[in-house]
């Protein structure tokens, strides 16, 4: 794992699109495509945007993947990741294909299968992902689960998550949110032949330090990420405030 301090957050958002899109034309020049998995929430703001303004990156050659959604909310939720995702990313670059995760199907246990099936044919060249302010991992709250070989599952939403979502806006009451969503897996983040991690926000640091500095354990779920060797995570000064003074150093 890779860590990189930014001078702020629009320099990290920058600073990670360009690996991405380093990522994705190696890929498109190897294979002829790129896979990718795309996540939501106020980390990926300045990354998502770096990431459309490249101008050289084949986007009819890459197909997309949606990290994790909510269950039960509709796509014209202010809170729903399909309309984050389709307003800020697939309406913005003509894509191969892009495949959203339905919170509303009746059968969520089929959406899962559905997924599952979809990503195992698309093995994943790099996902954008963020952390959780308890340390989630897409929406694999601690204590998560690190065995299940199963790529999409149905997790519940633990309430440092669910006041998360409260804190940054996307819902108005804490009764609102919902308590389950479908999700990527750990071990299906972690086939990734690469990760580009997004965190910003001083509201970020305590989580920052346990999953850089800390033990790799289920109750910090994004730590895991230090037994994956190409992944990068860029900070932003707050969100790196926490680090130990030689972390720091690497700025
Ligand atoms: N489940 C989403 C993830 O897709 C995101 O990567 C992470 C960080 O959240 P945020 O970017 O809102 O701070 O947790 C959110 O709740």
């Amino acid at each position: 794992m890779n860590v990189v301090i930014s001078k702020d957050t629009r320099e990290m958002g920058e600073l990670a699109a360009s690996k991405a899109g380093e990522l994705i034309k190696q890929a498109v020049a190897e294979r002829g495509s790129a896979n990718i998995v795309v996540a939501t929430g106020a980390s990926q703001f300045e990354t998502l945007a770096a990431l459309i303004a490249q101008k050289d990156i084949p986007w009819e050659q890459v197909t997309g993947f949606h990290l994790d959604e909510y269950i039960g909310i509709s796509t014209d939720h202010p809170a729903s990741f399909c309309k984050y995702l389709s307003e800020r990313f697939v309406s913005k670059v003509p894509l191969k294909a892009f495949h959203f995760i339905d919170g509303m199907a009746k059968q969520v246990a089929d959406e899962c299968s559905r997924l599952s099936d979809l990503i195992t044919a698309h093995p994943i060249d790099v996902a954008l992902i963020g952390i959780g302010e308890n340390g989630h991992l897409a929406f694999n709250d601690p204590p998560a689960d690190f065995d299940t070989e199963v790529p999409y599952l149905v997790v519940s939403l633990d309430e440092a998550c669910r006041r998360q979502q409260l804190g940054e806006g996307w819902f108005s009451t804490f009764e609102e949110i919902p308590t389950q969503a479908i999700s990527m897996s750990v071990r299906q983040i972690l086939k990734s032949n690469a990760i580009v991690c997004s965190v910003p926000d001083e509201r970020k640091a305590d989580a920052t330090a346990k999953v850089i500095e800390g033990p790799i354990t289920q109750d910090v779920p994004a730590s895991i990420l230090q037994s994956h060797l190409a992944t990068t995570i860029f900070l932003d000064p707050p969100a790196a405030s926490k680090l130990s003074e030689s972390m720091s150093a690497t700025r």
